[in-house]
């Protein structure tokens, strides 16, 4: 597995990958592995002839007060974690490499930008864009693989390769989830034991909202309110947003026909939380 920590020569290992007409698959990550990321490289394993991880915790998407001065990292561990599966090179720019001094570009994605986590996290997506797409003019992949947990950032990301012409095919990666439901995050190692049963709220009220959705119930303010109202018991839980909105444009629905997405985000003590399911009513054949 080559470790690349500088931009010239990330660049140089695409480029020979690419002059010898093979795929190349790109998994951007911040670290501090678990199931979750690794499920994103089997699949560029399986999809793409050569597969880059990069690392990279980027501080433009982090907002004031935010953690990045803590967020985990582990080198070490991660190399241990993608060297078995057959990465072929990790990217691990430093901080001063991917923003020198007189650094001034932003990176906007207008419209689904301004719900959920954009409208909570200030700045959040002009940093993910700015980077991403610093990431894919350096490691030029030909396919891009992030998680379905950040669905927003999904879409943003869509948008963004539509939007500017990048020839980059996105593929979204499902939720990996703990056996008791809890979505895998990096963040989750913030945790006590006590605040993990807290935390576990969050994947049953996206199964409560997902049973009476499948069930009928076509009010969307009801179901926010029955959302929070499995959270409300824990008080260690602080809901963010709790959002039953459009799977496209993000906008919060009054009522649902089809289709929704239910998205969460909560912070339990000093981990924000996010996990959201997208939900379809399967037409009734008889009538229902
Ligand atoms: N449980 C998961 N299932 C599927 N994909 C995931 C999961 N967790 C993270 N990912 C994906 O891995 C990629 C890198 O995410 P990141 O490094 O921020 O990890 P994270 O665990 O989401 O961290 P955080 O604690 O900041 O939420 C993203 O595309 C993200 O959607
Ligand atoms: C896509 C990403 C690596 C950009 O920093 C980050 O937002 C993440 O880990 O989801
Ligand atoms: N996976 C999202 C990264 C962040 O919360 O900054």
């Amino acid at each position: 597995m080559e470790i690349l920590r500088t931009i010239a020569d990330m660049k140089a290992w695409s480029q020979r990958v690419r002059s010898t007409g093979r795929s190349l698959g790109l998994v951007p990550t911040m670290g501090a592995l678990h199931e979750g990321h690794l499920s994103l490289v089997q699949r560029s394993l399986a999809g793409s002839d050569l597969t880059v991880v990069s690392i990279f915790v980027n501080p433009k998407q982090f907002g004031p007060g935010e953690d990045l001065g803590t967020y985990p990292a582990n080198w070490e561990a991660d190399r241990d974690l993608l060297e078995p599966l057959g990465v072929d090179a990790v990217f691990l720019p430093t901080r001063d490499l991917m923003y020198p001094k007189g650094f001034q570009t932003t990176v906007t994605v207008e419209g689904i930008t301004n719900h959920l986590c954009g409208k909570s996290r200030p700045g959040f997506f002009q940093g993910v864009t700015t980077v991403v797409l610093k990431l894919f003019h350096i490691v030029q992949p030909h396919t891009a693989y992030f998680g379905e947990k950040d669905r927003q950032q999904l879409h943003v990301i869509r948008r963004m390769v539509e939007d500017l012409n990048l020839d980059v095919e996105i593929v979204g990666c499902p939720i990996v989830r703990d056996a008791d439901g809890l979505a895998k995050s990096s963040r989750n190692q913030y945790l006590s034991a006590g605040q993990r049963d807290t935390a576990l709220s969050l994947n049953r009220a996206l199964e409560m909202a997902r049973e009476r959705i499948e069930a009928g119930e076509a009010d969307a303010a009801l179901l926010r309110r029955e959302i929070e109202s499995v959270l409300a018991p824990y008080a260690d839980a602080r809901i963010d947003y709790v959002s039953v909105c459009d799977a496209d444009t993000f906008e919060e629905l009054e009522v649902i026909h089809d289709k929704a997405l239910v998205a969460l985000a909560v912070f339990v003590g000093k981990a924000r939380l996010i996990d959201n399911c997208l939900i379809e009513r399967v037409p009734c054949k008889e009538p229902c």
